[in-house]
């Protein structure tokens, strides 16, 4: 693949930072390297001598000698090395990316970041973008202020409608309008393959091998944002698009965040040399790399439980939303019938719902829902035009107590109501 149009030029700007490169030579010295190159700080001068994490299994992790040293150090822009070769190792496993050999791996400051610094090495002011709509708001965030021409592709129980696809990049281009510079053909496809958010629905494999074909036809790179890998509800989680990448045009986020913690801060990015190195260059200038002690307490865990134990530990942390989903579902059907309609989602920690005689529930939202303490997010957040009203909701399923969620959807039942009848009296 060519991927000169892929990266704007801002992001071609960038080079290696002489003093993260000099870090590189830290790790690759021999024993008796006398290191004067480098401002890292003495860390015997640190106050922190070590530390000991405890586990819900009654195991500790403890931090002492050379793994303090490490987690309290500066380290590689790329990643902690011993965690950077254990989601390597995850990555060859799990997805067997087709172009393994020509392909990368950054750890990054949770997927957000690297989601973020993604776009910036792509966009330009008012570029075409792809997206399945409605969208993660923290994605909308990143691109807004691009003043981008938004290609929204129509979803439904299944996710993007490949068919739309297409017929929303044929009716503007034509595939060859890639070979010219000058065209403003899209060159990127966002999507969250599974249990999105905030529809909670996944794309099953058939659709993304069709929206693989559809990238490939159009020369798109598909930006595979995917923090629900690990909490689709189905039985087999359906295979990434980066199983499925052929030719080296998927970037793929993971997050730590739902599946061992949203504070340490850690997500990765999967993708080609040529896409990720850019993205290692921006870091090494914004936030030199992710954080020492989160990749060292990380690591460490995935030490003691391996990779089985961590698959165990994820298939329960499964268990756990599929159930908080089925409480959900239960006070909608005792609640919402009849006010209200929804998806059962197949993954992630969102509930969408429509509310049925409210136009817009903005307004029933953010002014009076809080009286009834309750709140959600309004649809409209998720929107690529908020300018338009909105009748969706999202309703998350992770925090609230089973009694709560009766409890908030008993308050929610009365709102709409009043709201229906607020709206009939105007
Ligand atoms: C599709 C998709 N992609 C990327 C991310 C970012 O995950 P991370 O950086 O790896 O932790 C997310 C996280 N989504 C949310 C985060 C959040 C944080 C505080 C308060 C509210 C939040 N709400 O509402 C969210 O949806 C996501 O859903």
């Amino acid at each position: 693949m060519n991927y000169t149009r892929f990266i704007n030029g801002l992001s071609a700007a960038r080079k290696p930072s002489p003093i993260r490169e000099m870090t590189k030579l830290l790790t690759q010295g021999s024993p008796d390297l006398v290191f004067l190159a480098s401002g890292v700080p003495n860390p015997s001068m640190f106050p922190f001598q070590g530390a000991s994490i405890n586990l819900r299994d009654g195991s500790t992790i403890q931090l002492e000698g050379k793994t303090i040293n490490d987690a309290l150090q500066y380290g590689p822009t790329q990643g902690y090395g011993p965690l950077l070769a254990q989601l390597k190792e995850m990555q060859q496993e799990l997805h067997s990316p087709p172009c393994w050999t020509n392909t990368e791996v950054l750890i990054t400051n949770g997927s957000q970041d690297g989601l973020c610094k993604a776009f910036e090495m792509m966009m330009n002011l008012n570029d075409y973008i792809i997206v399945q709509e409605p969208v993660y708001a923290g994605t909308l965030a990143i691109l807004n202020p691009y003043k981008p021409q938004y290609v929204p592709v129509q979803c439904d129980a299944n996710g993007l409608i490949p068919e739309e696809l297409r017929r929303s990049l044929e009716s503007k281009w034509k595939s060859e309008d890639t070979q010219s510079s000058k065209s403003d053909v899209p060159k990127v496809l966002y999507v969250n393959p599974a249990g999105a958010n905030p529809t909670g629905v996944s794309i099953p494999l058939s659709r993304r091998q069709e929206i693989y074909q559809i990238a490939k036809d159009f020369d798109l790179i598909i930006f595979e944002d995917d923090p629900y890998y690990f909490l689709q509800f189905d039985k087999e989680r359906t295979p990434s698009f980066l199983s499925l990448d052929t030719d080296g045009r998927v970037i793929r986020f993971d997050s730590l965040s739902k599946v061992l913690s949203s504070g340490i801060r850690l997500g990765y990015v999967t993708g080609p040399r040529e896409l990720v190195e850019p993205i290692t260059y921006h870091m090494q200038v914004s936030v030199l790399h992710a954080s020492s002690l989160s990749q060292v307490l990380v690591s460490e865990l995935l030490k003691q439980w391996g990779q089985e134990g961590f698959l165990v530990h994820v298939d329960r942390v499964q268990k756990f939303y599929s159930q908080q989903r089925g409480i959900m579902l239960k006070a909608a059907e005792t609640h919402l019938t009849g006010l209200a309609e929804w998806n059962v989602p197949q993954g992630g920690m969102f509930l969408w719902i429509k509310c049925l005689g409210v136009s817009d529930t903005r307004p029933m939202i953010m002014d009076r829902a809080l009286k009834k303490d309750v709140i959600l997010l309004p649809g409209r957040e998720f929107m690529t035009d908020p300018s338009q009203p909105c009748p969706y909701m999202r309703a998350s399923f992770s925090l609230a107590s089973p009694e709560n969620i009766d409890r908030g959807f008993r308050n929610l039942a009365q709102l709409i109501r009043e709201e229906i009848e607020l709206t009939k009296k105007i």
